[in-house]
């Protein structure tokens, strides 16, 4: 195994700041986003060589079993936030504003912010959306809590976006880049770029000061991210087709429950090692 590199170089003695993340793409050094909503990933992604940690609103498909994101709570992201802060020591952890949490405007998405920060411990909030939310970014920033775009195929809004489909292709490609840029403007620290061409990516990413995260994006942007349990193939159903698996945790959890469930159902499980 080689030695696992810190963002801002030397060891892990302390949290990222999104301001080595800034440094980061003055540098030309990619970087890696996991999401993450519980102490065992968050802790083995920490000390593994993930910057930064996102308690997506995804937990809403990845633990709590909605078919969207649209119904997660606040209150039921909270809990997940602490657990990943609580795990960690040098990740910056950022926690996802769900949907209905912001939408109303700047005082909504403050009153939001705050408690994902004071309840939850959370280093930085993201939210979806770029020109739309470009006040209720000012006032986050404003008040001193680091923000993270998210632009391009939005999943709170795939009600009007028409489904799960790439955004910005052809004509569409400027709406895209003036979303992200009035996100830049607006203060946030970092913006994902959801299902976006490779050459709108690569573009944004050009002309932007500020760090761009892809999903979905093509190679050619500063950070990247991906759902942990996609990356592991610990999802049910066809993955996207950014997904890429690096493990078959699908396959290890199901063999390992069957040799279980058989041990006990044959009472070779507990034997005498494990009898008090
Ligand atoms: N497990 C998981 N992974 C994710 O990436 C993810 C979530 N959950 N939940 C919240 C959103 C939803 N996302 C999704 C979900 C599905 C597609 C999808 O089916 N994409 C297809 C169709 C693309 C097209 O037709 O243009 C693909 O092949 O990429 C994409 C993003 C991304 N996020
Ligand atoms: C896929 C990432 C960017 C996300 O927003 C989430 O997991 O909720
Ligand atoms: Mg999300």
């Amino acid at each position: 195994m080689s030695e696992i590199p810190t963002l801002y170089g030397g060891p892990a003695t302390r949290r990222v700041r999104t301001r080595d993340l800034a440094a980061a793409k003055a540098r030309g050094d990619r970087w890696p986003m996991l999401t993450s909503y519980d102490q065992y990933t968050a802790a083995i992604f920490d000390q593994n060589g993930v910057p930064v940690l996102l308690v997506g609103d995804s937990a809403a498909n990845n633990v709590y079993g909605y078919e969207t994101t649209l119904p997660v709570t606040v209150d039921e992201l909270l809990p997940l936030v602490r657990a990943v802060v609580r795990a960690t020591t040098t990740a910056l952890i950022v926690a996802d504003l769900p949907f209905g949490s912001y939408e109303e405007g700047p005082t909504q998405a403050l009153r939001t912010a705050v408690r994902f920060m004071k309840e939850g411990g959370a280093h930085a909030v993201k939210l979806e959306g770029g020109r739309r939310v470009a006040a209720q970014i000012e006032a986050l920033t404003g008040a001193g809590i680091p923000v993270m775009g998210h632009v391009g195929f939005t999943p709170q809004s795939e009600h009007t976006l028409g489904g799960y489909r790439v955004q910005g292709r052809d004509e569409s490609a400027a709406q895209v880049v003036a979303d992200a840029r009035a996100v830049a403007d607006a203060g946030a620290f970092a913006v994902v770029l959801e299902m976006v061409p490779g050459e709108v990516a690569k573009t944004i990413t050009k002309e932007l000061d500020i760090p761009t995260v892809g999903i979905g994006a093509g190679p050619d942007t500063d950070a990247q991210v991906l759902v942990w349990q996609d990356m592991v193939g610990l999802r049910t159903g066809k993955a996207p087709r950014f997904v890429k698996k690096y493990a078959d945790m699908s396959g290890i959890l199901a063999e390992a429950t069957r040799q279980y469930a058989a041990e006990v159902r044959g009472g070779e499980f507990p034997a005498a090692e494990h009898t008090f």
